[in-house]
């Protein structure tokens, strides 16, 4: 099974590329709901994140994403202890995942890769790309957010130029009907690497 990591910085457009490469019938896993998933429900996990942030963790049982977000966003050795926790039971799911899919190729969007050397376990990596300052109104508008707070998770994610040197393909994300033509070609190319 050849695994495509496909990634971007955020508000890049990783989940739109993630849905049109699934309406070609790509098997498509998207990490970080996979990962807020088990952040939710791994007792081991949960256990750990409570120790590393305390009680404010959780409320109700749930996540306090807020929370979290303002610290690991602010402080990389909060971020780079989480990710320790919970990236490689990411990764374990995933492989039981895979094991589950019968096509060519599948794609595991994921918004940490070349970061963490996650690259390294697959086939074939898509960057998505698009002009910061598009990211950022796409940003104001779909989230409840800031440009101070973007700016902040932006500043530990590797630049565009980085990542692009390490990707086979680069898809840039301007208008829909444009990347719609890209991951076309790309599926097709993809499909005829075929092992
Ligand atoms: C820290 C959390 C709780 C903050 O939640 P919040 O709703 O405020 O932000 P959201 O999830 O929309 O993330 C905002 C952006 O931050 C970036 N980001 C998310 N997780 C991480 C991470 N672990 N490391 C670096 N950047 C990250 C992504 O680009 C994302 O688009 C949340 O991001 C989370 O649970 N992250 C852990 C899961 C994870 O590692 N996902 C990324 C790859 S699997
Ligand atoms: N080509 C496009 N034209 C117009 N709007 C777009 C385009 N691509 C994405 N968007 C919009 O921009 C926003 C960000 O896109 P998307 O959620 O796919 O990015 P992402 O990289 O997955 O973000 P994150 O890193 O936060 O997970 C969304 O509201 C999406 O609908």
């Amino acid at each position: 099974m050849i695994v495509v990591g496909l990634t971007g910085g955020i508000g890049s457009g990783k989940t739109t590329v993630a849905k049109q490469f699934e309406s070609l019938g790509v098997p498509v896993y998207i990490a970080d709901n996979e990962a807020k998933k088990l952040m939710n429900t791994s007792k081991v996990i949960k256990r750990k994140l409570t120790e590393l942030f305390g009680e404010n963790a959780y409320v109700n049982n749930t996540l306090n994403r807020p929370y979290l977000a303002s610290i690991i966003f602010n402080d990389k050795s909060y971020l780079e202890k989480m990710n320790a926790i919970v990236h490689p039971r990411v990764a374990r799911h995933f492989k039981k995942w895979v094991a589950k899919q019968n096509t060519v190729y599948v794609i595991k969007e994921v918004a940490i890769l070349f970061e963490n050397g996650g690259h390294k376990h697959c086939d074939f990596v898509i960057t998505v790309t698009a002009p910061l300052a598009l990211r950022i109104e796409r940003l104001l508008k779909r989230d409840d957010t800031t440009k101070e707070k973007i700016k902040a998770i932006m500043n530990n994610q590797l630049p565009d130029d980085e990542k692009v040197k390490l990707s086979d393909f680069v898809i840039e994300n301007t208008t829909i009907p444009n990347t719609i033509a890209q991951v076309e070609k790309i599926h097709k190319q993809l499909l005829a690497k075929d092992k």
